[in-house]
Parts: C-alpha cells; sequence; structure tokens
C-alpha cells in the first residue's frame, strides 16, 4: 500500500492557515500556494540519491554530493495544479512538466478528461503528480491512471488537502503510488468539497468565483 507522508513543517502549517482562510485573497492565496509548494519540494525529494564528486575550493580538494543525474517530471493536474509548479520548479529547475486537464463533474464527481501533453521521455522520469486538493480521488487516480497506461511507473503524488476518502482511493487504485499532503482533513460533505479544506482550489488560485 502506499505511504502517507504528511508534510507538518510549522512554515508549511503557518502558511496554510492563512491558505485556508476565506479571507485571503486571491494575489496572497497564490503566492502562499507557491511557498508551500517549495516547501514541500524541499520534502518531497528527500529520498532523491546522490553521488560522489571533488570539487576544488579555493583552499583544497573536497569531497562533496551532487544529486546523480536523477531526471524528474511535474505532471500538474489542470487547473489547480497549476499553481504549484513555479514553486517546485525554484527547487528543482530542471524538471520537466507534463499537463492533464479534468474537471470534476458537479453532479458525478468523476473526473472528466480535457487534455493531455506529457514530456517525449516521460517513461525515463520519476513523476510527480501535483493537485491542491484530494477529495474523492478520482481526479488524482485518473492522472495516475492517463500516466500508467503510456507506461509510466515511477510516481508520486504530491498534494496540499486530502480528504481521507481520496487517500483510501488512491492507496486502492495505485498501491505503488505514495502520497505527500501537507494536511488531511476530516471528510467529505455532500458536494464532495473537503471539511474544513479551503474551498475550490482553481477558483481562489484563478479568482474565477
Ligand atoms: O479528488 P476529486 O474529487 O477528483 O477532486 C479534486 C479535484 O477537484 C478540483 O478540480 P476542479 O474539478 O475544481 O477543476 P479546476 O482545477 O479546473 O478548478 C481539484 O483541483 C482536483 O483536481
Ligand atoms: O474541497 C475541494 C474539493 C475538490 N476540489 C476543490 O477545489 N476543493
Ligand atoms: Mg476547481
Amino acid at each position: 500500500m502506499g505511504k502517507v507522508f504528511i508534510c507538518d513543517h510549522p512554515l508549511i502549517q503557518h502558511k496554510l492557515t492563512y491558505i485556508r482562510d476565506e479571507n485571503t485573497n486571491t494575489k496572497d492565496f497564490r503566492e502562499l500556494v507557491d511557498e508551500v509548494a517549495t516547501l514541500m519540494a524541499y520534502e518531497i525529494t528527500r529520498d532523491i540519491p546522490l553521488e560522489h564528486v571533488q570539487v576544488k575550493t579555493p583552499v583544497t580538494t573536497a569531497d562533496c554530493r551532487i544529486i546523480s543525474g536523477r531526471m524528474l517530471g511535474l505532471i500538474p493536474i489542470l487547473r489547480a495544479g497549476l499553481g504549484m509548479v513555479d514553486g517546485i520548479l525554484k527547487l528543482l529547475p530542471a524538471a520537466k512538466v507534463g499537463h492533464v486537464g479534468l474537471y470534476r463533474d458537479p453532479e458525478t464527481l468523476q473526473p472528466v478528461e480535457y487534455y493531455v501533453k506529457l514530456p517525449t521521455d516521460v517513461l525515463e522520469r520519476e513523476l510527480i503528480v501535483i493537485d491542491p486538493m484530494l477529495a474523492t480521488g478520482g481526479s488524482a487516480n485518473a492522472a495516475i491512471e492517463v500516466l500508467k497506461r503510456r507506461g509510466c511507473t515511477q510516481i508520486k503524488l504530491m498534494c496540499l488537502i486530502a480528504a481521507p476518502e481520496g487517500i483510501k482511493a488512491v492507496q486502492n487504485e495505485h498501491p505503488n503510488v505514495d502520497i505527500y499532503v501537507a494536511a488531511v482533513d476530516d471528510y467529505l460533505n455532500d458536494h464532495g468539497y473537503i471539511v474544513p479544506g479551503l474551498g475550490d482550489a482553481g477558483d481562489r488560485l484563478f479568482g474565477t468565483k
């Protein structure tokens, strides 16, 4: 079963509080999501392998370590996943970005696919699927399925807030995908919104409501 890592660093939790606040405006919401994404990138890359190199300092030769050429791909689920991309790229500038466009039908809560564009070398990359919200898990599962259908095997999922129902759904359908979240909330309401959550992440990021 996929593991769940809760990124509970105080800086992440502090910023998440303001992200949840309904009085936070679009500009601040976007900036805070960007900052939390950077901090979460620090946590999600904890297991990246290093290799030894020697560098000449002005004083002597030093045994040092660098990331061992690991190729990463970021896969934001449109729209809301876009809000986390730049924050991650600040720490991982060589990552390539693929896009999976999904919206959740408001009646059925089922994901509807409308766009997929992936890097040509996606099979060689370790992939991080990004979406601020893991509610029913339908969108994350569908995005992971898009990647697996193309033969991708190394996949992690990164979200800001997850509902227990969404975690269970991903663990059931994709047991080899680890999930990184800043918080696990209480439950889903009758409209499939995470409680207490933050509302509609896409609308809050882009000011569409
Ligand atoms: O786990 P689920 O039940 O599938 O819900 C989560 C999805 O819902 C939201 O997307 P939305 O449909 O609002 O699209 P948007 O990002 O374009 O606003 C959110 O960004 C996730 O993609
Ligand atoms: O709470 C939720 C659930 C799905 N999508 C969101 O943006 N928020
Ligand atoms: Mg939305």
